[in-house]
C-alpha cells in the first residue's frame, strides 16, 4: 500500500504502476470517506440464528436455556453451511473485514466456517470450541477428545496455507473445562504459537463460581494454565480487579469490549478508560448472539452509550468520544488480535483492508442536508449510519462487497 496527495497521483502512477494494466482509479465524492475495515474481536458464528432472542435470562441461564440448544444443531453440516455463509456475508456487508470467531464444538462444522470465510474473502481467526463440562451430556467432549481435536483443527486450518485465516485456541470459559485440560491447551498454544480467545469476568455469578471452583481470581486461573499471552483476547472483563488488570497488562493480553452483549444480557458496564489506564489493548466485539447485532457500528454506538452512562456516576470522568470508538473498531481491534503490523490503519506497508463509506446514498437511514468535512462525515456515519452507507469493502486489496 502507498499513500500520497491527489495532486501527485499521475506522477505516482508513472513511477510505481507503469507495468500494471488493470489499475482502477476511484475518486471519492465529497460525501464519501475511505476508512480502515472494521475488526470484530469477538463473535460466535453458530449463535447468529439467535440474534434478538432470549434476553430474558442472565448469562449462565441463557447459556443453558438458549445457547447450547442452538449450538448442538451444528452436527448438521447442511445447517452449518447455511448459517456460516450467512454470517460471513452479513458481517462483510457491515464492514467487518476481520473477525475473531468462536466456531463450533464440532470439528467438521468449524471447518465449514473456515470454508465460508475463504470463499467470501474475509480475514479471520477461527476457533473450535473446547468444552468438557457444564453443558448437556451430548454437547461436551471428553478431556482427551478436546485436546486431540484441537490439534487436528489447528493442523487442518494451517494446511490450507491461506494468509487470511488463522486457527485460534478457544477454551469456552473457565467453567467449561478443568484445569488439567486448560494446561494442555496452554501447551498447544506454545507448541503451535497460536492466538487464544476466551471469556473472562462477564457476569457476577460467573465470577463467584470461577473463584469457588479454582480458589483463584479469574485471570489467575488462565495464567496458571499458560493461557495469558500477548496473543490472547479476553471477552468482556467487566469485573476484573486492579490486581487482575495488572496481570493482564504484564502478560500483554487484551480485552474485547462487547457493550451490546453486556446490555442485552444485563451483564454490566465495562469501563474502557480503566482498561486503558492499565495499558491494556482493547478492541470491540459484537458477541453475537449475546449482542443482537452483527454490526461494529452498533458496537461503537453502544460503547459510547456505556461510557457516557459510566460518567454519570464519576466526577471528572471523561467519556469516550466518536474518535475513541473509531479507534477501538479499527486499530484497537487490530492490536487486540496482534495484527497491528498488518491492518488497522493505512500505514504504508500494511494490507489494504478498507471501506468506502457513502453518507449520500439514496436509500440510507438519513438525509445529508449539510456540507460536511471528512471528520463530520465520519461522526455522522458512527452516530446515524449503517450497512447501507458502506458502499465498498476491500480485504487485502480485493473487493468483497
Ligand atoms: N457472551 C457469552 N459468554 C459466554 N461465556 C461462556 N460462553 C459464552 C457465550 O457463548 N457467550
Ligand atoms: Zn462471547
Amino acid at each position: 500500500m502507498a499513500i500520497g496527495r491527489k495532486e501527485d497521483l499521475e506522477q505516482a502512477r508513472a513511477q510505481h504502476l507503469a507495468d500494471e494494466q488493470d489499475v482502477m482509479v476511484t475518486v471519492l465524492s465529497d460525501r464519501q470517506l475511505l476508512i480502515p475495515g472494521f475488526v470484530d474481536t469477538h463473535i460466535h458464528a453458530p449463535q447468529y440464528p439467535n440474534c434478538g432472542l432470549g434476553y430474558d435470562k442472565p448469562l449462565l441461564e441463557w447459556l443453558q436455556a438458549y445457547t447450547y440448544k442452538l449450538e448442538r444443531k451444528y452436527r448438521d453440516l447442511e445447517y452449518s453451511r447455511k448459517v456460516f455463509n450467512a454470517v460471513v456475508r452479513r458481517t462483510l456487508n457491515h464492514g467487518t473485514t476481520t473477525a475473531c470467531y468462536f466456531a463450533s464444538l464440532f470439528q467438521d462444522a468449524s471447518l465449514i466456517l473456515v470454508d465460508a470465510v475463504l470463499k467470501y474473502g474475509q480475514r479471520a481467526f477461527i476457533g473450535k470450541i473446547n468444552m468438557t463440562t457444564l453443558a448437556p451430556d451430548d454437547y461436551v467432549e471428553t478431556p482427551e477428545e478436546t485436546i486431540k481435536l484441537t490439534r487436528k483443527f489447528i493442523e487442518s486450518v494451517r494446511s490450507k496455507d491461506c494468509e487470511l485465516v488463522e486457527p485460534i485456541v478457544t477454551p469456552r470459559f473457565a467453567l467449561s473445562l478443568e484445569m488439567d485440560s486448560m494446561i494442555e491447551l496452554g501447551q498447544l498454544v506454545k507448541e503451535y504459537n497460536v492466538n487464544v480467545q476466551t471469556h473472562i469476568s462477564e457476569n457476577t455469578d460467573e465470577v463467584k463460581q470461577v473463584n469457588s471452583k479454582y480458589g483463584l481470581p479469574y485471570a489467575n486461573v488462565y495464567d496458571k494454565a499458560g493461557l495469558l499471552t500477548p496473543k490472547t483476547v479476553l471477552a468482556h472483563g467487566i469485573y476484573l480487579t486492579d490486581e487482575e488488570l495488572s496481570l493482564l497488562s504484564q502478560r500483554g493480553s487484551s480485552v474485547s469490549h462487547c457493550p451490546d452483549s453486556n446490555t442485552c444480557l444485563k451483564s454490566g458496564m465495562c469501563d474502557v478508560r480503566r482498561l486503558f489506564s492499565f495499558g491494556i489493548k482493547v478492541g470491540l466485539g459484537t458477541d453475537v448472539s449475546g449482542g443482537a447485532s452483527p454490526s461494529i457500528v452498533s458496537a461503537m454506538r453502544s460503547a459510547l452509550a456505556t461510557s457516557i452512562n459510566l460518567s454519570f456516576g464519576q466526577k471528572n470522568y471523561k467519556p469516550l468520544n466518536y474518535l475513541d470508538v473509531f479507534y477501538l473498531a479499527t486499530l484497537g481491534g487490530a492490536e487486540a488480535l496482534s495484527l497491528e503490523h498488518k491492518i488497522g490503519n493505512f500505514e504504508v506497508g500494511k494490507e489494504f483492508d478498507a471501506l468506502i463509506v457513502d453518507m449520500g446514498v439514496e436509500n440510507g437511514n438519513t438525509d445529508l442536508l449539510l456540507d460536511c468535512t471528512p471528520l463530520e462525515l465520519l461522526q455522522k456515519f458512527i452516530y446515524t449510519g449503517d450497512d447501507r452507507n458502506i458502499a465498498k469493502v476491500f480485504v487485502a486489496g480485493k473487493s468483497v462487497k
